[in-house]
């Protein structure tokens, strides 16, 4: 990929053209006038079905949008991505999590290693592991079986298997209760320790570089807790490592039979198909998390094979290229209309803003065009009566990508009916909207004077025309949440090809971790401190205040 500057491309140039009339369109209207429209702007694939249509898009925006992803070499890029160039030109890494969901015997070579043989005795020694835990063959120092798994990881070695795990949670072992430890923060382990045992426990210690300092300081004071009761010899039945650095785990004192590898070309957001899906493996079992790898290679395969006009990942790219670019919205709002995917939009947050929050091109040039917008949302129906009132008459218009699983997992009565309507009554409200007159004529019929009409319809009244996605799964399994996962990966892979980005380096989570470096040890040892700002300085001074004024023991 080229530096060329996005602006100056025909592409580009087609597209503002052709904004100068989209800026006025009513998606209403747009409705109105095609009645085949939700035909129009829908795709299935891979068990998804999106519905595109509530975008203020017609036929001639979405062929611009193409022209602009071939453009900006999308077609080559995703092609170097899926053969391990390596495209991750900062860290001179491939970019292969993609291989991960390979089947078998598929060979790929990468300096000099066919790693879809790795990758396939990796996953075979996990898929052991995982086995003997769920049936009880894995036993704890008193020879019982385990009832608690804790991960301890953070970033991608926390948000992935925690979401992966609490969205397959109804098909997940009934003996085993998965637990996620990622904080810092002392209350996070020590509320969780108080509630597990140690001859029934085994910690999962998941770190891709196991140097993390959140993950490695929970990790020690888990195994300090359990050697206070449990011998050194006992480690080994309690403390497994997921991780790419076998030095560091040898020397945390974990056996390396315990240790699950994986490779610097997974990066931490798209390492959940890796051994840092082990929680996921003991929860749903081998067959559920080979079945949520398949399911994320059907999206590959789509992917890869179809063209882009009815490319699921890259029209959900281009229609975000389009919301944030030229609509200029600053945000998307992730409304799951699933209990069990509500920790899908933290999930979404990572692995956008983390990969395509940036400033700079591939190269290091300033971009000229914004980019990653914020990630945000809740289960959808909890949103409603909190934020919703913002997304729909809120000054700044929000999209939405509404998801829900048409088929539920319980058999209550009524409620999977109530919660599609609400899904759908939100995009339909955000689209059309309702008109001052609207409110007014239904005001009017319900006997209001004019004049209170008058002064109720303005509050009354939602602009409508705001943007949404709507994505359907038939239901939620291993299968279709890897596919969804999928999904997202790759458009967040387009996007940052068209913004001319490196989407797999993390740079701008160094900065606080070198200063953080730096006060905890003016916290614990420094006298008087003045090295930093002064408002930084007085923070240092209270917080040094509070501590040594704690009783011994207390911290
Ligand atoms: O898996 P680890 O090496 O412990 O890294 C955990 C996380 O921390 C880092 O700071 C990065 O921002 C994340 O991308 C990563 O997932």
């Amino acid at each position: 990929m080229s530096a060329t500057d996005l602006r100056s491309t025909a592409a580009w140039t087609a597209l503002q053209n052709h904004y100068a009339h989209a800026r006025d369109w009513r998606m209403r209207d747009l409705f109105d006038v095609d009645t085949q429209r939700f035909h129009a702007f829908s795709e299935e694939a891979a068990g998804i079905f999106l519905d595109y249509s509530k975008n203020a898009v017609t036929r001639e925006t979405m062929d611009l949008l193409c022209a602009l992803a071939r453009e900006r070499g999308v077609e080559a890029q995703r092609a170097a991505m899926f053969a391990g160039d390596r495209i991750n030109n900062t860290e001179q890494r491939a970019v292969l999590h993609t291989a991960l969901r390979v089947p078998r015997g598929e060979k790929l070579m990468l300096d000099g290693q066919d790693i879809n043989a790795e990758v396939h005795a990796v996953l075979d020694r996990l898929g052991h592991c995982a086995e003997r835990v769920r049936s009880g063959d894995w036993t704890g120092y008193t020879g019982q079986a385990i009832t608690d798994v804790v991960n301890i990881g953070i970033g991608g070695s926390y948000l992935g298997p925690k979401m992966v795990c609490e969205a397959l949670r109804g098909i997940a072992h009934p003996r085993i209760a998965m637990h996620f430890v990622s904080n810092v923060d002392g209350h996070d382990l020590d509320a969780l320790l108080a509630r597990v045992k140690p001859e029934t426990t085994l910690f999962i210690v998941a770190s891709k570089t196991f140097t993390t300092q959140e993950t490695m300081m929970n990790a020690q004071s888990a195994r300090a807790w359990f050697l206070k009761t449990g011998e050194e010899a006992d480690l080994a039945r309690h403390f497994v490592a997921v991780s790419t650095n076998t030095q560091a785990v040898t020397d945390f004192g974990i056996d390396p039979a315990n240790m699950f590898g994986f490779w610097d070309w997974v990066g931490g957001r798209y390492s959940v198909w890796s051994a840092i899906g082990l929680p996921v493996a003991i929860a749903v079992g081998h067959d559920g998390f080979r079945e949520f790898l398949a399911g994320a290679h059907g999206m590959d395969q789509h992917f890869c094979s179809a063209p882009l006009e009815r490319n699921l990942p890259a029209i959900l790219a281009l229609v975000g290229i389009w919301n944030r670019n030229f609509l200029g919205s600053t945000s998307i709002s992730v409304a799951p209309y699933h209990q069990d995917l509500a920790s899908f939009p933290g999930y979404l947050e990572q692995l956008d803003m983390e990969s395509n929050g940036k400033r700079v091109d591939r190269d290091g040039a300033p971009l000229s065009v914004a980019t990653s917008p914020v990630i945000w949302g809740d289960t959808g129906t909890n949103g409603q009566h909190a934020y919703f009132q913002m997304l729909h008459q809120g000054t700044d218009p929000v999209p939405v990508d509404f998801i829900a699983a048409l088929r539920p997992s319980h058999a209550l009565a009524g409620h999977q009916e109530a919660l599609l309507a609400n899904c759908f009554a939100q995009s339909e409200a955000l689209m059309r909207g309702r008109t001052q007159d609207e409110v007014a004529a239904e005001l009017q019929a319900q006997g209001l004077a004019a004049d209170r009409i008058a002064a109720l319809a303005p509050h009354r009244t939602f602009p409508g025309n705001r943007p949404s996605n709507t994505l359907l799964l038939q239901s939620l399994t291993p299968a279709s949440l890897g596919a969804l996962i999928a999904l997202y990966e790759h458009k967040v892979f387009v996007q940052g090809v068209i913004w001319g980005i490196n989407s797999f380096d993390q740079w701008g989570v160094e900065l606080g971790k070198v200063l953080a470096r730096a006060i905890q040890n003016e916290l614990m040892t420094a006298p008087d401190v003045d090295a930093h700002d002064a408002s930084t300085n007085g923070l240092i001074a209270r917080a040094r205040e509070a501590l040594q004024a704690q009783p011994s023991g207390e911290s």
